[in-house]
């Protein structure tokens, strides 16, 4: 069995007295890429959310790199080496993109660059000196990724990165996760796109009303209608 680098237990997370998560089980092994699917409301980002520490898990277990991180504050589980990609672009919009990247840089201990994120992302290489206010919603996304690459981890939870964007920037996005992959980092990336998930990722997890349902290959769960009818379809 390959090594876990993410695994969760029994996780169970709200808001106020709104009960979301139930008990989510999943894991994420070293270097892999699963995206957690699911409809509209099924707990995708809150799953996320609760994994980093942006809301406080309940119950469960969440270990990461080995130890337990469910209780810690979200900037102490980003040390530890978790990324965190929110939907909403969180960039300096005053800043250019490579003033961006040099505010995501973790003292002591990257081994990203700038100059190599441009080698991986060589249509920011491109735009460099622009500010960010001058880039699209798919550039921000893009530089977002690209500056939690500069903090160094060894897992990223990448929120809906294709959602609103146009299929040519989506095709992007789903190079620029697969180049993360090759540089050894895992991604859970949530996704409501089977076509999104089957371009980038090994497993599949599908989320309904907080729970984990349905965990396997994205080819098994492309060719299972009825999975997809009941978990995933409107
Ligand atoms: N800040 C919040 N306060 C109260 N309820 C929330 C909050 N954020 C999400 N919820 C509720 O939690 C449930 C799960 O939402 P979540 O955003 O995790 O779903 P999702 O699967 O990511 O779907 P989406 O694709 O719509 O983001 C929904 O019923 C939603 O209304």
């Amino acid at each position: 069995m390959a090594e876990r680098v993410l695994e969760v237990t029994g996780l169970r997370a709200g808001y106020g007295p709104a009960e979301v998560l139930f008990g989510v089980d999943l894991h994420l092994a070293r270097g892999e890429v699963a995206a957690l699917m699911g409809r509209n409301g099924a707990g995708k980002s809150t799953t996320l959310k609760a994994i980093m520490g942006l809301l406080p898990p309940r119950a469960g277990s969440v270990r990461f790199a080995g130890r337990e991180i469910a209780g810690l504050p979200p900037y102490r589980i980003a040390r530890l080496g978790l990324g965190y990609v929110p939907e909403d672009r969180r960039i300096f919009t005053d800043l250019t993109v490579a003033e961006n990247l040099a505010v995501g840089r973790r003292p002591g201990r990257s081994s990203w660059t700038p100059e190599r994120l441009f080698e991986v992302f060589p249509n920011l290489a491109e735009m460099r000196h622009r500010r960010a206010a001058a880039m699209s919603g798919g550039e921000q996304q893009m530089l977002t990724i690209a500056r939690t690459l500069m903090g160094n981890p060894e897992a990223v939870l990448l929120d809906e990165p294709s959602e609103g964007l146009a299929p040519v920037i989506v095709e992007q996005m789903a190079e620029a996760v697969l180049r993360m992959k090759a540089e050894g980092i895992a991604v859970l990336v949530s996704e409501q796109s089977l076509d999104f998930a089957a371009a980038v990722a090994d497993r599949a997890l599908v989320l309904e009303k907080g729970a984990v349902r349905w965990e396997g290959d994205v080819a098994t769960l492309e060719a299972d209608e009825g999975v997809r009818r009941a978990y995933l379809t409107l």
